[in-house]
């Protein structure tokens, strides 16, 4: 049975996005929930090491996942050396994400990526390049990537990239709540942080890398969800081990259970060391698979990738003109 959505149907994508979710207004936090929660780690990783072995899309309905692919990037730089020139080429690039041949010949012109990811000083820039294009500009608050700076000044940094148009935050947790098992700390906190997102939706960046372990990763992506967390996103890019399939398994059943409970639909973002186009397939037949297609869309679902536009844009190349060329050709991707 046929069950990877066609390029013909793929086409229809600007016409068939499914409205925007409602925003996660929160839950009291549930201690019992929350300690009831654990994760089986050999299971876990078992079903990980599954995913890219049983099933690949090819040809025509690889394309049109690699397409659906980019509408879901978040197209991020967040380096030290950072300058507003960069950021301006970076919004080019998300506005145009694909050689306007390659497109046409896929017959999707005009797509581009969910968003454009900036840390706070970048996001002026970033706003201008992008004005009149729908992209939203995502900005790293709250004092990327260890935050651990004051709070009051991590609020503050949430509320001046805010007004600065930033149309999604990312926040980092403080993993000290979590390793030390202060629920109640990390709930008050992402709340906060929820609260001077104002209409700006939120990220939670768990660093995953940094929690320890499977059941923590799982009942830190509760807490921030019952919190407000519109999203939650696996790594800043930053920590050693970023995103992983078994942590993206863990988050996401977490993300179902959430559903299941409340019926509000909370956004998954792996994040850190995704740059090859095979790898955004499996990511993609992994929410599908354990979520459903309504989690494929946008408003659901964003890869944190700084390079992993250009690995697609290589493969839609050879799809269209059977030949690869070389990574350089695709460069800001
Ligand atoms: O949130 C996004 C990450 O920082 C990007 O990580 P990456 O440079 O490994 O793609």
């Amino acid at each position: 049975m046929q069950q990877t959505p066609t390029l013909p149907q793929q086409r229809q994508l600007p016409q068939t996005l499914p409205m925007p979710e409602a925003r996660n207004p929160g839950i009291d936090l549930d201690m019992d929930w929350v300690r009831s929660v654990q994760a089986n780690r050999s299971a876990i990783e078992r079903r990980a090491a599954s995913l890219g072995t049983r099933r690949s899309v090819k040809k025509d309905h690889q394309a049109a996942w690699l397409l659906k692919a980019i509408t879901c990037i978040d197209l991020t730089t967040l380096a030290g050396d950072d300058t507003e020139g960069r950021v301006r080429r970076l919004c080019a690039k998300a506005r145009q994400p694909v050689r306007p041949d390659l497109l046409a010949a896929l017959g999707m012109p005009g797509i581009t990526v969910g968003a454009v990811c900036v840390y706070h000083e970048m996001v002026p820039a970033a706003v201008q390049a992008l004005a009149g294009s729908g992209i939203p500009v995502a900005a790293v608050s709250t004092g990327f990537p260890a935050g651990l700076s004051p709070f009051h000044l991590r609020l503050a940094e949430i509320g001046e990239s805010v007004t600065a148009g930033a149309q999604e935050i990312d926040i980092v947790i403080s993993r000290r709540h979590v390793l030390t098992g202060n629920w109640q700390a990390l709930y008050d906190e992402m709340r906060q942080m929820r609260a001077a997102c104002g209409d700006a939706h939120v990220k939670a960046i768990l660093a995953t890398g940094e929690l320890g372990s499977l059941r923590n990763v799982a009942r830190a992506s509760l807490v921030c969800m019952m919190a407000g967390a519109d999203f939650i996103k696996t790594s800043t890019g930053k920590e050693a081990v970023n995103a992983t399939l078994p942590v993206s398994l863990v988050m996401i059943r977490a993300i179902r259970d959430y559903h299941e409970r409340t019926g509000i639909r909370i956004g998954y973002k792996p994040a850190g060391g995704i740059s090859k186009a095979k790898d955004a397939l499996v990511y993609l037949s992994l929410m599908k698979e354990e979520l459903g297609t309504r989690w494929m869309q946008p408003d659901l679902f964003r890869f944190g990738a700084s390079s992993l536009l250009g690995d697609i844009e290589r493969q839609l190349e050879h799809h269209v003109t059977g030949a690869y060329s070389a990574a350089w050709r695709h460069p800001l991707a």
